[in-house]
């Protein structure tokens, strides 16, 4: 369910979540037995091992109660033969000693399938969702693609960690519990069995209670992730704008809220024990009155089955109540499988052919041709466009913000697919292309580099994994990445961090720049940088330009119109339409929309 949060407060209404919060679905067969694939590796293996050792340790468990009534009392302490009791006794002890093994045994073994299922569910979510499409990744925000990857595949680990073996377990202890009474003394077993379908709807209900409290409390928790996610990547427009205190507001009201929840949850909670405690103590009364009338007054019942009656009374709550929890588990998991379910059997929009052609040495031939995009219903962003770049020109878009620059250059790579029309690199429709082949041969720079943690070197390296360390200084001296490089603490190996904090815009530009010409690609796509950068920079970003362009089909998404003068075509367009083209000169001459913008970028430097 999604839940969109509003703060109270009037003045706070900025504060808005949508949230993933899981919430019970009706019990799903279908479903289960999607889960129940993932145990299937293991079938042969740990499953077996935790079965076989929970049904040794349910068995003995079982027998022990038997064997003190039916064979110590009514027997053994009636002849007086110590050695046999001896013996009883002994053997005792080796069967629960067994059954402490065989306990051990289940709950290494259940945790292993457990570990290993949610292992593989999380794997297998990752690597699906990292294939999908732009458009699945337009719709979500990270934090709820992060939030299904971790806690709905963590609300699942309970369930195969404790959730089926023990389901097998405590089915089999009270359907043999049952089965034992009934026959050592059917009276007195119905005669304690009434209270079971009013504990069972008791507790099943109490349960449900609890659970939703709990799940209330995730919802708060979650509204203060959100709120402190937001608050710590902001921080720094937060403070100046002065708006701390508002922000601690809002935060002392979300932590009051989570305070609150918890204090119902917990209360509730508290409930539950003593209810067990309470039935198996009621359960007992009637074990006490009517299996002491029945002992006087039934040859039948006998001290040592009113003994094993007290043993296996004490044995039967707790699945009981633990079966009510099952299935509210049961519930819960069934509504997290179907979200992870959902992710998985989502679709790439941009789907490869089973015959698609492998693009081996392309030449850079780029062609657009009636192209029509949009990414929504409601707005086209591009319109029937058509245009040619050819191998190893410098292509220069420019226009408005929201013109359709980025647009052009998502679908080259083929981010998407365009509405109508083709787009063709070398007279191929790249919708019958491989993906992979298809993008090795473009590289994308984009205005935010992004850095991934690690270090220099490896995240130069992140152009082309199997290039030597050689190879990687060599792509860095080219575009003058070395000298700065050589300046950090540890040169390549410096750490950087995700996002690169400890770099400058433009240093993160000349590294983006190193990964791009490592890679050694076709056709290069630029996205310009808006960010201030001084002057020496930027001639050194601008030298480094020319080496990486040259020989490629570069494509130039142009903010600076000072950076594109030299560049073979220049694309001017507007609301999705190419409004002209041509080189510089051309379009200065033609006095048309570049010129009009070329002024206005001059006038704004004059102003400056
Ligand atoms: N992922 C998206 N989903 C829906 N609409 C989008 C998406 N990306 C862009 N648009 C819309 O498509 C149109 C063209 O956007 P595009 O990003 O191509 O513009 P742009 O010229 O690159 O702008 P800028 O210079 O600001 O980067 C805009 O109206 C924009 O709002």
């Amino acid at each position: 369910m999604a839940e969109t949060m509003k703060a109270k407060s009037p003045h706070l209404k900025r504060f808005r979540y949508t949230q993933d919060i899981p919430v019970d679905k009706p019990f799903n067969w279908q479903q289960l037995v999607r889960l129940l694939k993932y145990v299937k590796p293991y079938a042969k293996t740990v499953l077996p091992i935790a079965v076989i050792a929970m049904l040794i340790s349910t068995v003995v468990r079982l027998a022990v109660p038997i064997i003190i009534g039916t064979y110590i009392v009514d027997q053994v302490l009636p002849s007086g033969d110590y050695n046999l009791l001896i013996q009883f006794v002994i053997g005792i002890a080796v069967m629960y000693l067994l059954s402490y093994i065989g306990n051990a045994v289940r709950i290494k073994y259940v945790n292993i399938l457990g570990q290993n299922v949610v292992y593989d569910l999380r794997h297998h979510l990752f690597s699906h969702v990292q294939r999908l499409s732009n458009r699945f990744f337009d719709n979500r925000s990270a934090g709820s693609i992060i939030v299904r990857i971790m806690n709905d595949i963590n609300s699942l680990q309970e369930l195969f960690t404790n959730g089926i073996i023990n389901l097998l377990m405590d089915i089999i202890t009270l359907i043999s519990i049952v089965v034992i009474l009934l026959v050592i003394s059917p009276k007195l077993a119905l005669a304690v069995m009434v209270i079971i379908p009013i504990m069972f709807y008791i507790s099943t209900k109490l349960r449900k209670n609890i659970r939703r409290s709990w799940q209330q409390v995730r919802i708060q928790q979650s509204r203060v992730n959100s709120h402190l996610n937001e608050s710590i990547q902001g921080v720094r427009i937060t403070q100046s704008f002065s708006q701390e205190d508002n922000n601690t507001e809002y935060f002392h009201g979300v932590n009051e809220e989570t305070f609150q929840s918890w204090n119902v949850a917990t209360r509730k909670s508290a409930m539950f024990r003593p209810f067990v405690e309470m039935s198996n103590a009621f359960g007992t009364i009637i074990l006490v009155a009517y299996g002491s009338y029945l002992i006087i007054n039934d040859p039948a019942v006998t001290l040592g089955v009113f003994i094993s009656f007290t043993f296996f009374i004490g044995m039967f709550w707790e699945p009981i109540s633990r079966l009510g929890q099952m299935y509210n588990q049961l519930l819960m998991a069934m509504s997290a499988s179907e979200r992870i379910f959902e992710f998985l059997d989502e679709q790439p929009n941009v789907k490869e052919k089973e015959n698609a052609i492998e693009l081996d040495d392309i030449k850079g031939h780029i062609v657009f041709d009636q192209v029509q995009f949009s990414y929504d219903e409601d707005r086209i962003a591009l319109h029937e466009i058509s245009l040619e770049m050819k191998p190893g020109q410098t292509v220069a878009l420019v226009g408005h913000t929201g013109s359709g620059k980025s647009t052009i250059a998502n679908l080259i790579n083929r981010f998407y697919d365009p509405t109508k029309g083709a787009v063709k690199i070398d007279g191929v429709d790249l919708r019958d292309v491989k993906l992979d082949g298809l993008r090795q041969n473009i590289s994308v720079v984009l205005q935010d580099t992004f850095i991934f943690s690690g270090t220099i070197m490896e995240n130069i390296r992140f152009g082309r994994p199997d290039a030597s360390d050689e190879e990687v200084i060599e792509a860095a001296k080219v575009v003058g990445a070395d000298d700065f490089i050589q300046r950090l603490a540890d040169g390549y190996e410096t750490e950087v961090e995700e996002r690169g904090n400890i770099l400058s815009a433009g240093e993160r530009q000349l590294l983006s720049f190193a990964r791009a010409l490592l890679a050694n690609p076709k056709i290069i796509i630029l996205d310009e940088a808006t960010a201030s950068i001084d002057t020496e920079t930027e001639v050194k970003i601008q030298n480094a330009l020319k080496k990486l362009l040259k020989g490629r089909t570069a494509i130039i998404i142009a903010h600076r119109l000072s950076t594109i003068r030299d560049s073979d075509n220049i694309i001017v367009l507007e609301h999705g339409r190419i409004l002209e083209q041509g080189d510089h000169d051309e379009l200065m001459k033609k006095q048309g929309e570049y010129y009009g913008l070329v002024k206005s970028q001059f006038q704004m430097l004059d102003q400056l």
